[in-house]
């Protein structure tokens, strides 16, 4: 190839990243992080673009989470890019600058506020701030209520508002804690295996919440439930050894053989 030929050819293949780059809302690219002397993530990238659901599937010790301390800031990647909206470079901020910029993370145990109502739990979580006293005695804008009507509906919860937050099944506190992460209006949801211990008719429930949620906001779940990650119906990303094996829809990835070998065969 002539000079002006790989000139040419850099200068296309910068500006092929640099598009791929500005449709993304999360993009993590040749990222790496080791532990004692051990990969936990090799070279891993993937790019998640705004409004997409998509779910994140590999065996334990895959590199999920590690994954998900990245993006939040809870672990410094050795080497790679992780950007938010294209341009915000999450390595050089820290946990709480991170969740200001709307990225939302959901662990995957509940913690939602139990000796509290359904709505004073929606209220806590839009507090801004404020303390639990000043939360709950403050008078509510009409925007903070039709937002928290809002959230009650999208979780499934209208007709447990006052009840309290105890009493709620496991499946119902893990949408009560979605609904607190909404009212914080996140451009980005992070959701770390939310089906586990929740009966099937509550999976299936959480399937149709998350699809709902996607259609305002970006969200990317962690889970090892395969009927749940088909009714996401949604984008595959199959982690093995802290890298993408394989990518695509459920039936594509499900067929192949590497990823039956190392997690859906076993
Ligand atoms: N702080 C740490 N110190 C040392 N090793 C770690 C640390 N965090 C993670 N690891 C190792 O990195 C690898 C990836 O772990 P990670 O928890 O990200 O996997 P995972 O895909 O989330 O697994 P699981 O499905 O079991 O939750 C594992 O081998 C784990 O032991």
């Amino acid at each position: 190839m002539s000079e002006a030929a790989a000139i040419q050819k850099n200068a296309s293949d910068e500006e092929q990243v640099k598009s791929a780059r500005s449709e993304t809302i999360l993009y993590v690219d040749g990222v790496s992080v080791t532990f004692d002397g051990f990969r936990a993530l090799n070279n891993l990238s993937f790019y998640v673009e705004p409004g997409e659901l998509r779910a994140i599937i590999g065996p334990n010790g895959a590199g999920k989470t590690t994954m998900m301390d990245i993006i939040t800031g809870k672990t410094r990647p050795d080497t790679g890019d992780v950007l938010f909206k294209s341009e915000i470079d999450l390595t050089k901020l820290d946990e709480a600058e991170i969740a200001n910029l709307g990225i939302g993370r959901k662990f995957q145990k509940p913690t939602v506020f139990e000796s509290h109502t359904v709505f004073d739990n929606l209220l806590l979580a839009c507090s801004g701030g404020r303390g639990v006293f000043q939360a709950l005695f403050h008078r509510l804008s009409d925007a903070e209520k039709i937002k928290i009507e809002k959230t009650l509906v999208t979780i499934m919860l209208e007709d447990k508002r006052d009840e309290m937050a105890a009493n709620l099944s496991h499946g119902q506190k893990q949408w009560l804690e979605i609904g607190m992460l909404l009212m914080q209006e996140p451009e980005l949801l992070l959701v770390d295996e939310p089906v586990a211990g929740m009966t099937d008719s509550e999976t299936e429930e959480t399937a149709k919440l998350l699809r709902s949620i996607s259609k305002e906001y970006s969200v990317v779940v962690v889970e090892h439930d395969m009927e749940f990650v088909r009714d996401l119906d949604c984008k595959v990303t199959v982690l093995h050894e802290g890298s993408v094996l394989a990518e695509g829809r459920l039936d594509h990835v499900q067929k192949d053989p590497r990823v039956i070998e190392v997690y859906l065969g076993r």
